[in-house]
């Protein structure tokens, strides 16, 4: 098996994944990925944002060859897909819809029968493979449980396990954390953020803002099949003002105070006045609610979130539980 290279063809420098006005039209004429150009670099945890049906899926089955584009290019290690297969997939782990797991059979078992349906997996070492990739995952303990006893945290760590049987410089996780509890939750993305340290690029969908914000270097916004914006979470965030906060049980002089010194968009919220902070002196306005008689208790600017970023470039709101 050749060993895929960055080459001139990838066209994007230190990317894992490369896209160019990729684009898949479903025969029934949903046009469910749309002129797609998007960059992951080498060693980034990389969050794919998007509601549901907003093309992520779509566009994870492009780039693992499983389906064609309908137009546009998809580099994958710097070889193209679907053309180069064969030669990228075994290089990259991938979790997607969940694993396919024997119930009746325990954790190392299923995994000792993956190893062996990998003709490239030399069997004397099928054993340390898959006790190592047990322990990796934090599973070694539950090894000889049957699979249909694991939680669904479990079932999800033994199907990283599967994807990690083998050294791997890409890992593509397509909602690692949906149907989760918060437990649940935790484990994986700790797991994530550990594999990550060894400079895996991981690559990972998920409708949560907050998931991205604790796991994720990078990130790509898409809604309805386009990409909103892309690049490092800190930036993305960076990029959007955060709000100017005021909390006072004197909320209506210091929303009228504000107003006057032409602070836009204030909203009261119980003992919290919020407006997009002013141009000038913040310690200015401050001196003016005091000399108003407003008993400050806390003023400052909030940091704007992922999520502010995301209402602000597309006015939707966003799921942000778990
Ligand atoms: N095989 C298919 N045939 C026709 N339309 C499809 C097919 N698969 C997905 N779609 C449509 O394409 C759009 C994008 O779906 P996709 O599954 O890629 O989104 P998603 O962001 O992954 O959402 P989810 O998180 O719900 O999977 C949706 O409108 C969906 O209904």
């Amino acid at each position: 098996m050749d060993e895929p290279s960055a080459t001139a063809e990838q066209g994007a420098g230190d990317s894992v994944i490369h896209t160019r006005a990729l684009t898949k039209r479903y025969r029934g004429g949903q046009l469910a990925v749309d002129g797609l150009d998007l960059t992951v670099p080498a060693g980034s945890v990389f969050g794919f944002l998007g509601p549901n049906g907003s093309g992520k899926t779509t566009t994870i089955r492009m780039l693992m060859g499983l389906i064609e584009p309908t137009s546009g290019t998809a580099h994958v290690l710097g070889r193209p897909m679907p053309r180069a297969t064969r030669a990228v997939l075994p290089h990259v782990g991938a979790l997607i819809e969940g694993p396919a797991l024997y119930g009746f059979l325990s954790g190392r078992e299923n995994l000792l029968r993956y190893d062996s349906a990998d003709p490239a997996a030399d069997p004397r070492t099928r054993r340390a493979r898959v006790a190592a990739a047990l322990d990796r995952v934090g599973l070694a303990a539950a090894a000889g449980k049957k699979a249909k006893a694991y939680s669904l945290g479990m079932k999800q760590r033994l199907g990283l396990a599967a994807a990690l049987l083998q050294p791997r410089r890409l890992l593509v996780l397509d909602e690692p954390t949906n149907g989760l509890d918060p437990q649940g939750m935790r484990e994986i993305r700790a797991l994530i953020r550990e594999l990550a340290s060894d400079g895996t690029t991981v690559f990972l969908s998920s409708h949560l803002l907050d998931e991205i914000e604790q796991v994720c270097t990078h990130a790509a916004v898409m809604a309805q099949g386009r990409l909103i914006t892309q690049g490092a979470v800190t930036d993305l965030a960076a990029g959007i003002r955060g709000r100017l906060v005021v909390t006072t049980p004197d909320t209506g002089d210091a929303a009228r105070v504000l107003k006057e010194r032409g602070v836009a968009d204030v909203i009261v919220d119980e003992d919290r006045v919020t407006g997009e902070p002013p141009d000038g002196e913040l310690a200015d306005l401050n001196a003016a609610l005091v000399a108003a008689g407003v008993r400050v208790r806390g003023f400052g600017v909030e940091r704007a979130s992922l999520e502010d970023a995301f209402v602000a470039l597309t006015g939707e709101g966003f799921d942000v539980a778990g």
